[in-house]
């Protein structure tokens, strides 16, 4: 597994940066959704890291107050849109930093969690619609090309167990790509269409057609498509497993306690924002 633990320039110096944990007593995590794909998946990589120690693994049904008996330093949430904004908040209110890769963050969840951690000083979020360094490379690449081109589409792929649509992350792409074109005043991708079935041309996130396909056999795949007069940019980037999300789960793990308030999206402790 690709090791993210050396210091980057967002975490050097941290006590909790990196994995030379001589001296210092594990990051003591709990996981939410610990039953579940991710879940289960950040359970064996938090278990596999000698700087962690995995302290409570919840599901549906169990008590957050466990979370809190059993001392965490550090929360994972993996569960559904339906359970994160709860569990999340319990965190902060408990003073337990948190690692978020579930779905559902949308800017007034996101608004009210700024405000709750405004009273919480001192408490780390992250919410990471995507922990794959892959695929958070691809959404910045993205979001450099968005005013070069006239026309953009994103295509989502996922396995079919996914509840949620679009991804989280064609939502998070979608809004940095119309960032990028509102900032260089460009134009709306051109389109005439005028008939046609429901949901043909997508969702409209932000301005931008974003079209879901779901598909037995996939893991998580998205493409970005630019066009502009003879030529056309496809940004295309594959989770063939959910082993690729966990570098990036150890990392915002690592990161977070250094880090207070919102953090949104893993490219600060990846160092990508000063790039
Ligand atoms: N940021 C990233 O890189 C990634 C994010 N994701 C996102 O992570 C989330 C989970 O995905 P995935 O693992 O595939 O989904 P799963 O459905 O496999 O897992 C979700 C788990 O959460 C449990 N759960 C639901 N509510 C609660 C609750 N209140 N307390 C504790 N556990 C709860 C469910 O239990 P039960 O089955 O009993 O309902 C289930 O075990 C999704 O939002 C997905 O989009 C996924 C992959 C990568
Ligand atoms: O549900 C999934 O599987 C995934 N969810 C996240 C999303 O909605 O973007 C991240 C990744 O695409 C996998």
């Amino acid at each position: 597994m690709p090791d993210f633990s050396v210091p980057t320039p967002d975490t050097a110096g941290s006590d909790t940066a990196g994995s030379d944990t001589a001296g210092s007593s594990p990051l003591r995590v709990a996981v939410t959704g610990a039953g579940g794909r991710m879940g289960a998946a950040a359970v064996d990589a938090i278990d596999g890291a000698p700087d962690l120690e995995l302290v409570a693994a919840l599901g549906r049904g169990d008590a957050l107050e466990e979370i809190v008996r059993a001392r965490a330093d550090v929360l994972v949430d993996l569960t559904v849109p339906d359970s994160t904004e709860e569990i999340v908040h319990f965190a902060v209110r408990n003073g337990i930093h948190a690692v978020v890769g579930t779905t559902g963050w949308d800017e007034s969840r996101l608004a009210a969690l700024r405000d709750a951690l405004a009273g919480a000083p001192g408490i780390g979020v992250l919410i990471a619609p995507n922990f794959a360094v892959g695929s958070v490379l691809a959404t910045a690449f993205a979001a450099k090309a968005a005013r070069f081109f006239e026309s953009v589409e994103i295509i989502e792929l996922h396995h079919p167990d996914k509840v949620d649509a679009p991804s989280g992350t064609a939502a998070r792409t979608a809004a940095l790509v119309a960032e990028a074109r509102r900032a260089a005043g460009t134009a709306p991708s051109p389109d005439a269409t005028h008939t046609g079935a429901p949901g043909a041309r997508g969702a409209d996130v932000d301005g931008v057609r974003v079209h879901s396909v779901r598909l037995r056999g996939l893991v998580a795949h998205q493409e970005v498509l630019f066009g502009s007069a003879g030529e056309t940019l496809t940004i295309r980037h594959d989770s063939l497993d959910r082993a690729s999300f966990m570098p990036g789960v150890l990392l915002g793990i690592r990161s977070v306690p250094a880090a207070p308030g919102l953090t949104h999206g893993l490219d600060a402790f990846l160092g990508l924002d000063k790039a």
